[in-house]
């Protein structure tokens, strides 16, 4: 049974996490390295605490669902049930949490990854019972997406797996288990197959960027939130989709490297929101209305999509 939960690594995707497992009744101790993080965490869970207000989620009784932050990773671990990584997406850095804590945890405490597509059997390495990990990969941003990936390593135990699915039914989430430790699992591999096409057709020139997420946006993202690729293909027609696909398939990007018009932005520090400028250029005043707008409909998709208006 899992109560207390520890947060490691409180970056963009841990605040929202801690306060959609909070909501849920369960008892987080968040932890960072950097004080600055915990105390963005701190202003953070208040934001996300209204958004999940506006999604109706019903708080739990009195004295359960609560969030925790400490600077001690000793203390952080400490009788958890569950420690979720949420650090950079990096196996030396991921590798050196687990070693932290491998000696800090009892044998049988779940260790979960919420990686974004490093193999789980990989992770697997780092720590000293590999039949308790598992990927636990959550969806950005996290106090908001339902859906959240599990994944088995090659030595997971089942059990594992179904602790941590159980659990995400538990609070109300949906989770989805993935039959194959593939790199990148299923969402990332179908989103980043989607935007290496898109940064191509706009580092070529084929479409400006504006105009590539209205394309996309109202296009097909509209539509996918109602109706799946799978189902999206026999709404189209499988000879349709075998007449386009026999002439488009080649044509499409296949590129195996990072872009050149990524690495240019990356190289001078242009990564997005978190530094004001990246695909597109952000003041802080924007940011802030931009989050607060997209959590807005966000919310208002959601409760459609679930019925719920
Ligand atoms: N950003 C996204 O949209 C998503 C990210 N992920 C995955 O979640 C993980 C975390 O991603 P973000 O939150 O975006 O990263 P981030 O870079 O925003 O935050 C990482 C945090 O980890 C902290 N950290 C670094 N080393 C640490 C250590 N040894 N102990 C404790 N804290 C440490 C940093 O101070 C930072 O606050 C990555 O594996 C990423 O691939 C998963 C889903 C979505
Ligand atoms: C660009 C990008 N990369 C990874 C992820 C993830 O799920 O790991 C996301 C996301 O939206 O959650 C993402 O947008």
């Amino acid at each position: 049974m899992i109560r207390r939960i520890a947060i490691i690594g409180l970056g963009t995707m841990g605040p929202g996490m801690a306060a959609r497992l909070a909501r849920g009744g369960l008892q987080v101790v968040a932890y960072d390295v950097a004080p600055a993080a915990i105390e963005r965490a701190r202003s953070m869970l208040s934001v996300a605490e209204t958004v999940l207000d506006a999604l109706a989620i019903a708080p739990p009784p009195a004295g359960v669902g609560t969030v925790r932050f400490t600077d001690d990773l000793g203390d952080a671990v400490s009788g958890a049930d569950l420690i979720i990584e949420n650090v950079p997406e990096n196996i030396s850095v991921k590798g050196d949490v687990y070693r932290a804590i491998d000696g800090l945890i009892a044998s049988d405490t779940i260790v979960a990854s919420d990686t974004s597509g490093i193999p789980i059997t990989k992770l697997q390495e780092h720590i000293s019972h590999p039949e308790r990990m598992v990927g636990m990969h959550w969806s950005n941003p996290p106090h908001i997406i339902p859906m959240i990936e599990v994944i088995a390593g090659e030595t997971t135990a089942p059990q594992t797996v179904a602790t941590i699915r159980d659990l995400i039914r538990s609070i109300g989430l949906l989770p989805v288990v993935v039959k194959k430790d593939v790199p990148g699992f299923v969402e990332n591999r179908v989103l980043y197959a989607l935007l290496r096409e898109a940064v191509d057709l706009v580092e070529r020139g084929v479409i400006d960027p504006e105009d590539l997420d209205t394309c996309v946006s109202w296009g097909i993202g509209y539509k996918i939130a109602v109706i799946g690729p799978m189902a999206l293909l026999d709404m189209a027609g499988l000879d349709i989709y075998k007449s386009v696909s026999s002439f488009l398939n080649a044509d499409l990007s296949n590129r195996d490297d990072v872009a050149p018009m990524v690495l240019e932005k990356t190289n001078a520090s242009k990564f997005g929101i978190k530094s004001g400028e990246g695909m597109f250029s952000y003041t802080p005043e924007q940011t802030k209305a931009l989050q607060g707008e997209r959590a807005r409909k966000l919310v208002a998709v959601r409760r459609i999509l679930e019925g719920r208006e």
